[in-house]
Parts: structure tokens; sequence; C-alpha cells
């Protein structure tokens, strides 16, 4: 018999993601201000813009890790997302005195559950950890580290789900098995990356919006499959993908530089 895949869909209808009227200052200044987006229900959508404008606080903001001043976040129809959300911040945040497999498993066990390490061990080895369970983060590379802290978070199997440029710290040829996985393991639910890279946006999303300007502003979204691009996970080389790309890679040029 086959083995179950360490990716059920989840049960739970995935939540779309509605941010209303966030604002939020730092240093007195306003970096968000009365923000409102609507991201939709078992998609991806991609988050571009220049270093610095705000991606990652918006993500922070959402999963409730960001000092807001107002703004409530919820499901779109008024509910709030309180459990249903896994987070990706850009750094792994791995704990240096646990394993490998004990940081995977580490969201069950504050939750004092009883940690599933056949999944945590099948996830893993998915994005390519197979046989460094018992390592300390300390004996990984920055790379290792990235995909330990992409396993923790898709061992999580919520259906919301936060990324703060996954896949940043890995060479290109794992980039596109992460990727490749990422798609796998995000069918269905609602997902937010964050990236730098407005080509991994083109192969991964659903919609594509650039932040820019301060406070924030988003620009209407992109969405490849309407501009006949198909669906993800797109081919790089794709030729409808190119003057996606070159479109993208516009706007960020077009956009506000931020101080
Ligand atoms: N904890 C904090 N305290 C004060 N300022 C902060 C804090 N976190 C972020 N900022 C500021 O808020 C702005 C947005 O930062 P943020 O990390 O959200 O940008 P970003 O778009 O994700 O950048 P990058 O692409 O470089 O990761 C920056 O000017 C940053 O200096």
């Amino acid at each position: 018999m086959p083995s179950p895949s360490p990716f059920p869909t989840s049960p739970e209808r995935a939540p779309a993601i509605a941010v209303a009227g966030l604002t939020l200052l730092y240093g007195g200044t306003p970096l968000y201000d009365g923000f409102s987006a609507e991201f939709p229900a078992g998609r991806t959508t991609a988050l571009l813009g220049r270093s610095g404008v705000g991606k990652s606080t918006l993500l922070k903001a959402i999963a409730g890790l960001a000092p807001a001043q107002a703004g409530r976040v919820t499901d779109g129809g008024g509910a709030d997302l309180t459990g249903r959300v896994a987070y990706m911040d850009q750094k792994p945040l791995l704990m240096p005195w646990l394993s490998v497999l004990e940081n995977v498993t580490l969201g069950a066990r504050l939750r004092g559950e009883r940690a599933d390490t056949a999944r945590a061990r099948a996830i893993l080895a998915e994005v390519g950890l197979a046989g460094r369970e018992r390592d300390r983060p300390a004996a990984l590379s920055g790379g290792m580290r990235q995909r330990a802290a992409l396993a923790r978070t898709l061992m999580e199997d919520k259906s919301a789900v936060l990324m703060d440029e996954p896949f940043s710290a890995v060479d290109a040829i794992t980039r596109l098995e992460l990727q490749a996985l990422a798609v796998r393991m995000l069918a269905g639910r609602t997902c937010l990356l964050v990236t730098h890279d407005p080509l991994e946006a083109l192969v991964l999303a659903d919609r594509i919006h650039v932040l820019e300007g301060a406070p924030v502003r988003l620009s209407p979204a992109l969405e490849p499959d309407a501009e006949g691009a198909g669906a993800p996970p797109r081919a790089p080389a794709d030729a409808a993908v190119r003057p996606l790309l070159d479109r993208l890679i516009g706007s960020l040029r077009g956009a506000e530089t931020v101080p």
C-alpha cells in the first residue's frame, strides 16, 4: 500500500485573508495607514516590492506579530483567523538547542499534542533533509536551515500559509524542487508569498501585487492565468511568462523607492 501523503488536503475550507484598516507606525512614521486588502481563499498571492517597502511587516501584521495601532484581519466573512495560519519568517528561527526533527515537531509539542514524527520525517525527506533529523541547526548550511523552517511550516498543515522569502537561501536547482513541492502542498490553501523575485512570483502565484509608497499601497492584481499564462506552476521559460515578467520588472522599476 502506498504511504499516505505527508500533505493531506486541509479538511477545513481555506479562508480568504481580509485586512481592514491596518495602521502601523515605526518611529512615528506610518508604514501602513488605514490599509485594506483582501486575498482570495484557496489561492496563492505573491507580494513583490522594493526592499524596505513593508512586505515582511504586512505578513507579520497578518500573523499578529507586528505592533499595529489599528486594523483587523479576518477570513472575509467576519471571523478571525486565530489558529488557522502558519507563518514562515524570513529568518529560519530554529531553536538552536533542538534537533532538526524536534524543531519540525515543535508546534505540536508546544500545544501539548503528540508529535507525528513519521510525518515529520516524510516532510524532511521531501525538503531534502533525510539523514539530518538528529543534527542541531548550527550543523546545517543556511539553505538547509531554511529548508528545515519550510518543513516546520508544512508540518503545521494550516489552511492559510504566510511565507516570507522561503526559498531565498537555496541554490537554483533546490529552489526549483522546493517551488514544485510548495505548489503541491499549497494546493487548495490560501497562501501569501513574499518574494523579491518576479519570476518566482510568476512561477508560483495565482495573483501578484506590487507594494509601493509610504504609506504602502497595493498595485492592482496581475493574474497570469487571465493573461494567457495558465495556472501555476508555470515554466520560467514559457513564452507567455516573458511579457508578464517584463511588465512586473517595469512596475518594480517605476515603484516609488523607499527613503
Ligand atoms: N521592528 C521594527 N522597528 C522599527 N522599524 C522597523 C521594524 N521592522 C521594520 N521596520 C521598518 O519598516 C520598513 C519596512 O520593513 P519590512 O521588513 O517590512 O520591509 P520589506 O519590504 O520586507 O523589506 P526587504 O525586502 O528588504 O525584506 C523598513 O523601513 C524597516 O526599517
